[in-house]
């Protein structure tokens, strides 16, 4: 199977475009980014909105934003967490990283299999207001499945705490119709509900803003489309814990980038460190979260 990667631009950006047979995967550098994912002509797997805006110095919506060293607000995070962040500015929502350039640092295939590598020099003791040595790169490997994993090693002298998230927007084809299986007899806090502890009873269905951070997780995870007639499985590695949120009405009409009505498109399921799944690297470690995404044709 042919693979053929290029270096293309998006408005502001610079993307790669990485073809592998008929599938197709678009990586914004900056943030290390991927933007979409699509296997031959079905239905997206990731999704990008369609008033996404390529711009430097702004998070595109939709793909997998990197959300790092904190997820979500960082007044949210473990103590562990908001004790690392000394800046004068307001902490931005989901950490530091999902904005700047990150650098290619290797690109091949291996036979029939894509594989990219990017780092965040700025991460070695540069962040604004986080002033710890941490190498992060995110490895992007497209084979039948798409597998991410990001990584970081402690080069500093001190120990560091790091909340993350590999926000991943996922299409479906009916927000109402779709399922995600896995989670039953997990706890989760229920962020809309004052960050009440709650515990799944059966599949999540989606009918109404949910924003959920799930804990003590299995390592695969089902969203299930009656409709397209699929499964994406998500297989986690260094992972407990994962956010899933979709908006809905009302919240769709406040996001940037985001049509009124996008919310019935996408589901978002988050493979993260958060909460009680917060990584400490002492100097020297390292820890890799990842996630494997593959689509699975099913016969409804
Ligand atoms: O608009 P942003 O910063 O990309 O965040 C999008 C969403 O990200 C999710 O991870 C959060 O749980 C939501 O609360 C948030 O609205």
């Amino acid at each position: 199977m042919p693979v053929d990667i290029q270096r293309i631009e998006m408005d502001q950006l610079a993307v790669w475009h990485i073809r592998r047979g008929e599938d197709e995967l678009l990586i914004a550098e900056q943030g290390a980014q991927i933007l979409s994912y699509r296997q031959g002509d079905a239905p997206p797997i990731i999704w990008l909105s369609e008033e996404a805006a390529f711009q430097q110095g702004q998070s595109v919506r939709g793909g997998v934003p990197v959300c790092w060293p904190w997820f979500g607000e960082l007044a949210r995070n473990p103590q562990s967490v908001q004790a690392r962040y000394h800046g004068e500015q307001p902490a931005p929502f989901h950490g530091l990283v999902r904005t700047l350039p990150w650098q290619l640092r290797e690109q091949r295939s291996e036979g029939d299999v894509a594989i990219l590598e990017f780092h965040c020099p700025q991460a070695l003791g540069e962040l604004p207001g986080w002033p710890h040595r941490v190498e992060l790169t995110l490895q992007i490997r497209l084979a039948d499945d798409l597998q991410l994993s990001l990584s970081s090693r402690n080069d500093g002298d001190e120990s560091v705490a790091i909340s993350q998230a590999l926000h991943s927007y996922f299409a479906v084809s009916d927000i109402h119709q779709v399922r995600v299986e896995g989670l039953s007899g997990c706890p989760y806090i229920d962020t809309l509900l004052d960050w009440k502890e709650c515990q799944q009873q059966g599949d999540l269905h989606f009918s109404n803003e949910t924003d959920r951070v799930y804990q003590q997780l299995p390592n695969t995870l089902n969203l299930i489309d009656p409709t397209w007639q699929r499964r994406i499985q998500l297989t986690t590695r260094g992972s407990r814990s994962a956010v899933l949120w979709n908006p809905w009405i009302d919240k769709s009409k406040r996001l940037s980038s985001f049509a009124n009505d996008a919310w019935q498109r996408m589901a978002c399921i988050e493979t993260a460190n958060v909460l009680n799944d917060v990584v400490e690297l002492q100097p020297g470690q390292q820890h890799t979260l990842g996630v494997s995404i593959t689509a699975v044709p099913t016969g409804f």
